[in-house]
């Protein structure tokens, strides 16, 4: 039986502990909180995140990295991106050698403009063939109801690729696989800005027209960067990037665009990030992703003009101003 160490026990943590567990696993659940770790133990539910899912039997919490850790197959990494580097610090050391390391993030982290799977690689010594991505339109909520969905499992080696996809097959969750990291990677990063993008379109009160415009120029956006960067450019029109793109910009259960969402009705960034709870990655993703851009050479208008609205204090009207005034130019 694999045996899976899902580290992260917010809101797709818990809910892909499921996943592995209805897929025949036996899996270890690492939270930060005592507390949490007890309510689980005695309720069988992660009610700050998923309040009303049951956790099968064979899901079993710890606070204990070591613990969660020892005898792992699977070590799968379920925090905020920007908090991956001081989190792997504390865990590196505990990591069966042999392991598979599989990201559930989408994110780019902040100044060194790394791919999760690339700060990964850098702070365990593991090899990239040793690090995969899971990424597809999987919003944590749907999934915990399992309602049917597919996602992509990316890695550059294909025999822990589908062994990985085995490990979470379910009768309501369907994994692909594909060799396209890089792709796959980024298609989940920039969707969440893209989201945030639609979001403050929403809050604005605009419509399907105005959502599909940012939807597929966003796709496109994407796919330029994910070009320069070395990606397969039909990953873009895969699950882990129009499928995520789609879920997410549409979606009320997004975190980035409910964030979004708040910031087009008016909010400051500031009071938005009061009252959100669970992790909105495209807030601090779009500064990293534009950084990216701007190394090589892409033009990402969307991303640029989310980055004016989350940090240089532009308005959500200025923001669609200035995206309207563009220079006119070919598709
Ligand atoms: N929730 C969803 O529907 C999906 C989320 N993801 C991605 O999964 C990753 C994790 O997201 P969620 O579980 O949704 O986030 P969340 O906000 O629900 O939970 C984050 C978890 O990380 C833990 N954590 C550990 N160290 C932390 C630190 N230093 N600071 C803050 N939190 C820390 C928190 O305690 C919490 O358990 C993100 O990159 C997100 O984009 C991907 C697909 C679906
Ligand atoms: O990644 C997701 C769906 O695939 C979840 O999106 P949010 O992080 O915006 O909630």
């Amino acid at each position: 039986m694999t045996r899976a160490a899902v580290l992260g026990a917010g809101s797709w943590g818990t809910t892909f502990a499921k996943v592995l567990a209805d897929a025949g696993c036996d899996v270890t659940l690492h939270a930060r909180r005592p507390e949490l770790v007890a309510a689980i133990s005695a309720t069988r539910q992660n009610a700050d995140y998923l309040p009303g899912v049951r956790l099968p039997d064979a899901v079993r919490a710890t606070g204990d990295p070591a613990e969660a850790l020892d005898g792992a197959d699977v070590v799968v990494l379920a925090v905020p991106s920007q908090t991956l580097r001081e989190n792997l610090a504390g865990w590196a050391p505990l990591l069966p050698g042999d392991a598979s390391l599989l990201s559930l993030m989408k994110g780019v982290e902040l100044g060194t403009t790394k791919r999760m799977s690339e700060v990964i690689c850098e702070v365990t010594g593991a090899g990239a063939d040793r690090v995969a991505a899971l990424s597809g339109p999987n919003l944590a909520r749907e999934i915990a109801e399992e309602q049917p969905s597919a996602t992509v499992i990316a890695c550059s080696d294909t025999d822990r690729a589908e062994a990985l996809q085995a490990a979470c097959h379910t009768r309501y969750f369907r994994p692909y696989t594909n060799a396209d990291l890089v792709g796959c990677e980024l298609g989940g990063a920039v969707k969440n800005v893209i989201a945030l993008a639609c979001g403050v379109a929403a809050g604005l009160g605009f419509g399907d027209n105005t959502r599909a415009s940012l939807i597929t120029r966003g796709l496109a956006e994407t796919a330029r960067l994910g070009m320069a960067l070395g990606a397969d450019v039909t990953t873009f029109a895969g699950l882990a990037g129009l499928g995520d793109l789609v879920a997410t910009c549409s979606s009320p259960l997004s975190r980035n665009r409910t964030f979004g969402e708040h910031l087009g009705q008016g909010m400051s960034v500031a009071e938005v990030l009061e009252i959100t709870k669970q992790t909105a990655e495209g807030v601090k993703t779009c500064r990293s992703v534009l950084d990216l851009a701007r190394a090589h050479g892409v033009d990402v208008p969307i991303t640029e003009a989310v980055v004016r609205v989350c940090h240089e204090g532009e308005s959500a009207e200025q923001m669609v101003r200035e995206m309207m005034s563009r220079e006119a130019k070919p598709e």
